[in-house]
């Protein structure tokens, strides 16, 4: 999936968060947000999602205005939403079900074992790490097979090695299952590990977008000074 921003501007009620938007994600791509705190990350992703109007400018998918949620445009985040009370497998089966999937607990354990979890289908949210959890939740969302998948700094909680692991994950799946990712973090380092393109958002808009593999550590640190 394809998104054009043009000119758009995202805010909360009587104040602006962010405004003169324009950046194109590109088809397969993973594209990083990068940004300072309350720079309107979260804000962005939202909109791409379909959960935040824009008040100005326009958001394409595919050229199509984007007018509400769909299916094709998973959120990611960084707490747990995984259900408690439903095990691993049946967490990962509620996207199965709302594709309406048949022989769901048969496709629920093939994308558990995906995510190194084959072994511990059956136990419940609570009996599992946070990397584990997470990589439920990525079980789960790669499982309804969107076209877009937009991340809100999904490995932000975990420790520095479950971190690299999960990173290595999302990069294998991607080249298995090629979605459009944009993926936001604060981490210039995990920018850099994931990234296609980077983009450098502050307050006034998308201040730069870099090729990740030509791209610097310190040239994404002075976009963000800029
Ligand atoms: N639901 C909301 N209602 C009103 N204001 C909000 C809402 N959500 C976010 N904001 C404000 O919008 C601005 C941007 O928030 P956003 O969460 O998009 O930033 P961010 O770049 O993702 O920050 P962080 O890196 O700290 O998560 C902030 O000033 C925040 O206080």
């Amino acid at each position: 999936m394809r998104f054009e921003l043009s000119g758009v501007t995202l805010g909360y009620g009587g104040d602006a968060v962010v405004g003169g938007l324009d950046l194109e994600v590109r088809s397969g791509e993973i594209l990083v947000v990068v940004g300072g705190s309350g720079c309107g990350k979260s804000t962005l992703l939202r909109a791409l999602a379909g959960l935040l109007p824009p008040r100005g400018g326009r958001i394409l998918a595919d050229g199509q205005p984007v007018r509400g949620p769909s299916s094709e445009r998973a959120l990611m985040f960084q707490e747990d939403a995984l259900l408690p009370w439903r095990s691993a497998r049946r967490n990962v089966e509620l996207a199965l079900a709302i594709r309406k999937v048949p022989d769901r607990r048969r496709h629920s354990e093939r994308w558990l074992a995906e995510v190194g979890l084959g072994e511990h289908a059956a136990r419940l949210p609570a009996q599992l790490s946070g990397g584990q959890r997470q990589r439920v939740q990525l079980a789960r969302t790669l499982a309804a097979q969107p076209r877009a998948i937009l991340m809100d700094e999904p490995f932000g909680a975990l420790d520095a090695q479950t971190r690299a692991g999960m990173q290595q994950m999302l990069l294998d799946l991607h080249r298995a299952n090629p979605a459009t990712v944009v993926f936001v973090t604060h981490d210039v380092d995990e920018a850099l590990i994931l990234a296609d393109r980077v983009a450098v958002l502050t307050p006034r808009g998308v201040e730069a977008v870099l090729d990740a593999s030509a791209a610097t550590k310190e040239e994404i640190l002075c976009s963000l000074r800029a």
